[in-house]
């Protein structure tokens, strides 16, 4: 198991985060969206024909997806489009026969999509992850497999490794889960319930849900292909069974890669501004405007085109950051050079992501001299002035990117691994890099 099966533009080792004296004023486009590409690609797997991404994400989550939709006997090919971050796939549905093992790398989405759909398919499917993804949470998803039939040898630990026994179809019908440490087990469910035999009505019953929108990114993708998804009531969702649509479906920019960049505006001084950017998203970047406005920056729109401008300063927020969890990392590092402490609650799951990012992004900021505390669902940061020294990925794309966003203003800091950003954003120095040569 390789940490990243994704090589073209990886750049490994450490990296010297480079710092700006001068405002910045960029330009960019940013590789298609993580999250759509990933529900796409298995929505396209289970479709009633062959139907095709446009512009879709090339890193290594997706990689590993395409992977495991081939390994349970998907057609996907690559068609080249001449778009600049890679060409488009063509998937074709086939009846999910399995029989191999499935290595989902670092991906989330890998995890807890694939395993309901191993579950549909004729034979056994080993799911496995690279190791430093094994502590992901996975047991409310075994949990509601199992409920609804499918059988599941993990050896007792509700973990990772563990191998599906398909049976070739899921029944289906009401089921109870647990998805307070991740809404990627509801998504995961949701996207596979149109090709159970009676199809899903799904029941949360934890105090907490995470990440709303991606919630809503599921259904708002399978209902695009003619599935129809109830919400009876708060936590509760009705699947019928059918079979979607095959469709042309073009990717949006992931806004969640494009929050360093846009912060980077008011880390440096100037602007940036990112084109594509969607008039409606279920993406939690989506927020990203509203947000830096209440941050101190002036945020404008230009046809698709979204420019984020530097204020007078960096305003520090009090924020319950539940929706959008994955901005915590970049909205940390514009918090520390605010005029004012910060406070993110409603994110204590985030210690079960990529990394535990609550405590990496204490313990790294106070590693540069930061003031900086932990909370039970969150972190509180007080800005001070940042001394250079090193920065620790902890194997986290988004750690990665934030230590370069705090480089941009602290000279020095050195990120010990940003190959980790090939996660979701393979060209990010590249990237980064051009937006300070604009
Ligand atoms: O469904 C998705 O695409 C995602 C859901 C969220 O997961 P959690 O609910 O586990 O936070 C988010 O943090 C992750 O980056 C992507
Ligand atoms: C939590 C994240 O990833 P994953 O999809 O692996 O959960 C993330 O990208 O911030």
């Amino acid at each position: 198991m390789s940490a990243n099966r994704y090589s073209p533009a990886r750049v490994q080792g450490a990296y010297a985060a480079p710092t700006v004296d001068e405002p910045v004023h960029a330009e960019l486009t940013i590789p298609g969206s993580k999250s759509l590409t990933n529900r796409e690609l298995i929505i396209a797997a289970i479709a009633d024909g062959p139907g095709r991404l446009i512009a879709p994400l090339h890193s290594d989550d997706s990689a590993r997806m395409v992977d495991a939709l081939r390994a349970l006997g998907v057609g996907i090919e690559e068609v080249d489009a001449g778009h600049e971050f890679g060409p488009d796939l063509v998937v074709t549905p086939a009846k999910l026969v399995g029989g191999q093992t499935v290595d989902c790398g670092q991906a989330g989405t890998v995890m807890r999509f694939i395993a309901p759909l191993a579950g549909l398919a004729a034979n056994d499917v080993h799911i496995t992850a690279h190791e430093t993804a094994l502590h992901r949470p996975m047991g409310g998803l075994i949990s509601a497999l199992r409920d609804l039939g499918v059988d599941i040898d993990d050896e007792g630990t509700w973990a990772l490794p563990f191998t599906i026994r398909g049976h070739g179809r899921i029944r289906g019908g009401r089921v109870e889960i647990d998805a307070s440490a991740s809404s990627q087990f509801v998504s995961g469910l949701l996207l596979a319930a149109p090709r159970f035999d009676v199809g899903l009505h799904l029941v949360h019953t934890g105090e907490h849900l995470p990440s709303l929108p991606h919630i809503d990114m599921t259904i708002e993708a399978l209902s695009r292909r003619g599935i129809r998804i109830e919400r009876p009531a708060v936590g509760e969702w009705l699947v019928e069974a059918g079979v979607p649509r095959a469709k042309e479906i073009a990717i949006e920019p992931d806004l969640s890669n494009a929050a360093p960049f846009l912060a980077a505006a008011l880390v440096a001084g100037g602007s940036v501004s990112i084109t594509g950017w969607p008039a409606h998203s279920t993406q939690p970047g989506a927020l990203l405007p509203e947000i830096l406005q209440a941050m101190g920056a002036h945020v404008g729109r230009h046809g698709g085109t979204l420019t984020v401008r530097a204020g007078s300063g960096i305003r520090g927020l009090d924020m319950d950051l539940s929706a959008a969890s994955e901005l915590t990392p970049t909205l940390v590092g514009l918090a520390a050079f605010a005029d004012s402490p910060t406070t993110i609650r409603g994110i204590g799951h985030i210690r079960l992501h990529e990394t535990d990012r609550i405590a990496a992004l204490v313990g790294n900021l106070r590693a540069l001299g930061g003031e900086a505390e932990e909370l039970s669902d969150g972190l509180r940061i007080t800005p001070v002035p940042l001394h250079g020294g090193g920065w620790a990925a902890h194997h986290d794309h988004r750690m990665a990117t934030t230590g370069a966003l705090i480089g941009l203003r602290v000279p020095g800091v050195e990120i010990d691994d940003i190959g980790t950003t090939a996660k979701t954003l393979p060209e990010f120095t590249m990237l980064w890099e051009r937006m300070l040569r604009s």
